[in-house]
């Protein structure tokens, strides 16, 4: 069991932003702290990719956006580096096939929040095993983000796992947009996941505010 109820992980999935420093021109503590007050629902730290920031760079940056997501109370996560994760304190990390192991990643991080990618039934029912408290589904659409990203799946995985009962939160991603981001949710997925819609936006605050109403139906 870790630190939040599945009620409550679904809730925090709403609307999940994921960034480094890499993903905007603009400044990251700026874009997120912008994200952050249009009302996203939880920040996952990424850096990786071209020129993305390593050791101490990473490491201040990291503590940065940590304190941001603090300041708001929205939980902080940690993508691949678990290390990182344990030496901040952050609120969980998110791990995908290619990473540590999931069962390895939930004994070592004890009760943070454990996000796992999946690319099918089987992968999904060995995360639950695991101990995942929820499950990236992607890429729905076509992304430019992400280089090593699977073949676009759309909703199906999404669907499948409604029709199978499987009890998981879980939020889609790859290439969501305003536009796009509707038919993820009506899918049954409990969130949509964004890098690019939000931090290559002119204007990360509004963007984030018009993603949450698509997403919430709320203002
Ligand atoms: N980072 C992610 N976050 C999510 C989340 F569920 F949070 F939306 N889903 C999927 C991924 C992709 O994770 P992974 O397959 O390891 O690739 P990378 O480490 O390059 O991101
Ligand atoms: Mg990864």
């Amino acid at each position: 069991m870790t630190i939040y109820t599945s009620e409550k992980i679904k809730e925090l999935l709403k609307v999940y932003f994921i960034m480094g420093s890499n993903n905007s021109s603009l400044a990251p503590d700026y874009v997120l702290e912008e994200a952050l007050k249009g009302g996203i629902t939880v920040f996952q730290f990424r850096e990786k990719g071209s020129d993305a920031l390593e050791g101490e760079a990473k490491f201040q940056l990291a503590k940065r956006m940590q304190k941001l997501c603090n300041h708001y109370n929205v939980p902080f996560l940690v993508n691949d580096d678990i290390e990182l994760a344990i030496a901040l304190d952050a609120d969980g990390v998110h791990i995908g096939q290619e990473d540590e192991n999931a069962i390895k990643v939930r004994e070592w991080i004890g009760n943070k929040v454990l996000g796992v990618s999946a690319h099918s039934i089987e992968e999904i029912k060995l995360a639950m095993e695991a101990g995942a408290d929820y499950i990236g589904i992607g890429p729905i659409y076509a992304t430019s983000t992400k280089k090593d990203a699977k073949e676009v799946q759309g909703t199906s995985l999404i669907e499948k796992v409604k029709q199978l009962n499987l009890r998981i939160p879980i939020v889609g991603i790859g290439g969501i947009t305003i536009d796009n981001a509707y038919p993820v949710i009506k899918a049954g997925a409990d969130g949509v996941a964004i890098i690019s819609e939000i931090s290559m936006a002119d204007n990360p605050y509004e963007q984030t505010k018009r993603l949450k109403k698509v997403v919430t139906d709320q203002e």
